[in-house]
């Protein structure tokens, strides 16, 4: 099997997407991006449910949609596997039935459907629920149901489109790692698209961040995460970015402020100083001791995330920073609260803008 590759160009309306696209056999690549950036577009095109008006798309060795050429071929030819964040499943069918559809439309007879369905179903250790109606499942059961259905019918491509986005937390994290377990079963390329970081790190082997139609970054999960480019990015990995000038070991901040940052390291120019939100400290009164750098801030919001909790301090810089719920009842946090922080040079990670 062989995968994904071409440019992607669907323009509707004052919306324009134009993306190049290359997703090997076996690479589970996750789309991330904001409201609006295009990735339900870009996953519409690949499945051939939008038609594409410019660009070229091939699917292996064969080119599925090319306008220029008055080439499109149509979705249902495609061998497409697709799952959506609402399941999707036939009501009136039972769990097996469900799987043995789509082997049943790609030509395969009546038993052997069956036979094949009931080895995904074991498979995907979905055997206690073969038998029942779609109705009768949970968000996660439907869930694997669904990829199970795309699976069983041995498509050249998996496409999913928000696949977690309908469950609540702890079915998330179940169905998560179930996907990661799973998706190692498609031969071909798949695409994922998410809002959720933690999906793209946890499920892909490559991240591609779309935003207003186009590719701000693409790199390993690790990469991005360590290097965001783009403020939606940094913000969405929970990562501050501040972007500045760089020259004798500290950094002049474009929105104000300056930071030091490790004497050994030789940075001039535009440069990203990247800092993650629990290497700031926040102190009541001015810190004395080690940290080179010290500045003033308001709190601005207060926020929940797990077990810690994120406060957006505005200040110069502007930062937000992860601290314990006994830190915020300690300092006082709420939003007008004056306060201190601080950063350790060493903690700061610069790289060319
Ligand atoms: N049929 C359409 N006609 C005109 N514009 C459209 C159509 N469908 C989507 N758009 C526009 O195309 C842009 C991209 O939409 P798309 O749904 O691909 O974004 P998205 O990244 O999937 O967003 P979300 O995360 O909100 O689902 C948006 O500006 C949207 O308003």
């Amino acid at each position: 099997m062989s995968g994904l590759s071409g440019q992607v160009v669907v323009e509707q309306g004052a919306f324009r997407l134009d993306v190049e696209i290359e997703v090997a056999a076996g690479e589970v690549v996750a789309v991330l991006g904001p409201n609006g950036a295009g990735k339900s577009t870009l996953l519409r095109a690949v499945a051939g449910l939008t038609p594409m008006t410019g660009g070229r798309l091939s699917l292996g060795t064969v080119v599925v949609d090319h306008p220029a050429a008055d080439v499109l071929v149509a979705p249902g030819e495609r061998r497409i596997g697709l799952v959506f964040q609402d399941y999707r499943l036939f009501p009136h069918l039972s769990v097996l039935d469900n799987l043995a559809f789509g082997l049943r439309s790609s030509g395969v007879s009546k038993a052997e459907s069956r036979r094949r369905a009931g080895v995904w179903v074991t498979r995907l250790g979905l055997d206690d629920l073969a038998h029942r109606k779609p109705a009768t499942l949970s968000g996660g059961q439907a869930q694997r149901v669904a990829l199970g259905r795309a699976l069983a019918a041995d498509p050249v491509a998996m496409l999913l489109d928000e696949p977690l986005a309908a469950l609540d937390a702890g079915t998330r994290l179940d169905v998560r790692s179930w996907l990661r377990e799973h998706l190692t079963d498609v031969g071909g390329p798949t695409l994922l698209v998410t809002h959720d970081p933690l999906d793209a790190l946890v499920l892909a082997d490559r991240i591609v961040v779309l935003e207003g139609g186009s590719v701000t970054q693409q790199g390993e999960p690790w990469e991005v995460a360590r290097r965001p480019a783009t403020r939606y990015v940094a913000r969405l990995l929970g990562i501050n970015l501040l972007p500045g000038t760089a020259a004798g070991g500290e950094v002049a901040l474009d929105g104000g402020g300056a930071l030091h940052v490790a004497d050994d390291a030789d940075h001039h120019g535009h440069v990203l100083v990247a800092v993650r939100p629990s290497a700031i400290s926040l102190h009541a009164a001015e810190p004395e001791g080690s940290a080179r750098n010290v500045w003033r801030g308001v709190v601005d919001g207060v926020e929940p995330i797990g077990d810690r909790v994120r406060v957006t301090v505005s200040g110069a810089p502007t930062v937000i920073v992860d601290v314990t719920p006994g830190a915020v009842a300690d300092l006082r946090l709420t939003r007008g609260t004056e306060l201190w922080l601080s950063a350790k040079a060493t903690e700061l990670d610069v790289y060319p803008a």
